[in-house]
């Protein structure tokens, strides 16, 4: 299903007659669970901080993060947005990884309504070269990096059946009693993307009938925004197993965005011993993560900019009126 054209947003006067500004833009992650994943958020904190990035990461958390960890991401400047938790329809679907039921939990940021566009990106990812200029470009399309076929997490596919991949599509032919090949496919741990209320009400009603599948919201997301969909270069997302999967497609002096995403690759509890771990490119890379992580300079200054706020709800206060479409909750695993 298209989401509706983004409506084009300025200065909008709404029913009370007060003025809204909708031309703020922003960093937005996502955080939940009691765990680690709350390092991987400040290490972005601080990549975002070194390049000189002229807006503030948001962060939007599920309300089982504790507050120790919400005074640690306020304390490095964050703007922390507790959102209510999204499961998808009651189902038995086995995911690629169990906790990624709570990845739905991600289209809250479509209802962050006081800002025109953000950058979403995972808290396993780090920025090492400023990409503010992605936040000016063109409204009305959907920005994200391809992802690769090739990992077992994609065993469950027909696509890795055969041996094919996106990004090598010489390398093995979609065959034709197959059907058309599969449309391109992003990788949903960073995206350029503009909230919207209409949006962000069609996604929580096309989830209602969409049936699960195992990459989670990466998969609802890639079917409801291909009409829209633009790939962007590999630089923007360097998904860890490109580098052993497709070293041809990758210029790694080139890449501004590294993904952690590889099994055994989040650089917080690494330890070396899964497959590929042991690679030198992967070391350097982990190793450039702990640098940032544990750089005091990096450190949030209070006087860089007015506080970070805390709002406990996940729309602006002037919105809090406008019903909520329902959105039914069932038990889930907690977070890894
Ligand atoms: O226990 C968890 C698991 C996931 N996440 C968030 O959900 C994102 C997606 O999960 P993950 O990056 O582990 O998926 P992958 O990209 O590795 O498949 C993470 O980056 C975090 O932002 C989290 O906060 N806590
Ligand atoms: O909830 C589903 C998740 O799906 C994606 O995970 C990756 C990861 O599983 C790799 O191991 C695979 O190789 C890769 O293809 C796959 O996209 C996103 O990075 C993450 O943000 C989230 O959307
Ligand atoms: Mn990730």
């Amino acid at each position: 299903m298209a989401p509706e054209a983004p409506v084009d947003f300025g200065t909008k006067k709404i029913s009370t007659g007060l003025e809204m500004e909708y031309s703020k833009k922003a960093y937005v992650t996502f955080l939940a669970g009691t765990g680690d994943y709350v390092k991987g958020v400040v290490g972005l904190a601080k990549g975002l901080r070194k390049v000189k990035s002229a807006y503030p990461l948001v962060v939007a958390i599920l309300p089982d993060v504790p507050e120790e960890h919400r005074e640690i991401l306020r304390a490095q400047g964050c703007i922390v947005y507790e959102i209510e938790p999204i499961y998808p329809p009651d189902n038995q679907i086995q995911f690629a990884m169990a906790y990624y039921v709570i990845n739905y939990s991600k289209l809250r940021i479509w209802n962050f309504l006081q800002y025109s566009k953000m950058v979403y990106l995972d808290a396993d990812i780090q920025v090492y070269e400023n990409i503010d200029h992605l936040l000016d470009t063109p409204n009305g399309y959907f920005y994200a990096v391809m992802d690769c076929f090739c990992e077992k997490t994609w065993s469950h596919s027909p696509q890795f059946s055969i041996g094919y991949c996106q990004q090598c599509p010489n390398k093995v032919t979609w065959p034709a009693e197959m059907g058309s090949p599969p449309p391109l496919y992003f990788n949903a741990g960073m995206c350029v993307f503009e909230p919207s209320r209409l949006t962000y009400e069609s996604l929580l009603e096309a989830l209602k009938i969409t049936p699960p599948t195992p990459f989670a919201e990466q998969d609802f997301l890639n079917m409801f925004f291909q009409q829209v969909y633009k790939p962007i270069p590999l630089v923007y997302n360097l998904v860890l197993a490109m580098l052993w999967r497709h070293p041809e497609n990758v210029e790694l002096e080139k890449v501004k965005v590294v993904h952690y995403c590889a099994a055994g690759s989040k650089p917080w509890r690494y330890t070396g011993q899964e497959a590929n771990m042991d690679r030198e490119d992967i070391k350097m890379l982990v190793k450039k993560w702990w640098d940032i992580y544990e750089d005091a300079s990096l450190d949030f200054k209070a006087e860089e900019s007015s506080a970070a706020e805390e709002e406990t709800f996940s729309k602006p206060s002037i919105l809090a009126a406008m019903p909520e479409p329902a959105v039914s909750y069932i038990p889930a695993p907690s977070a890894a």
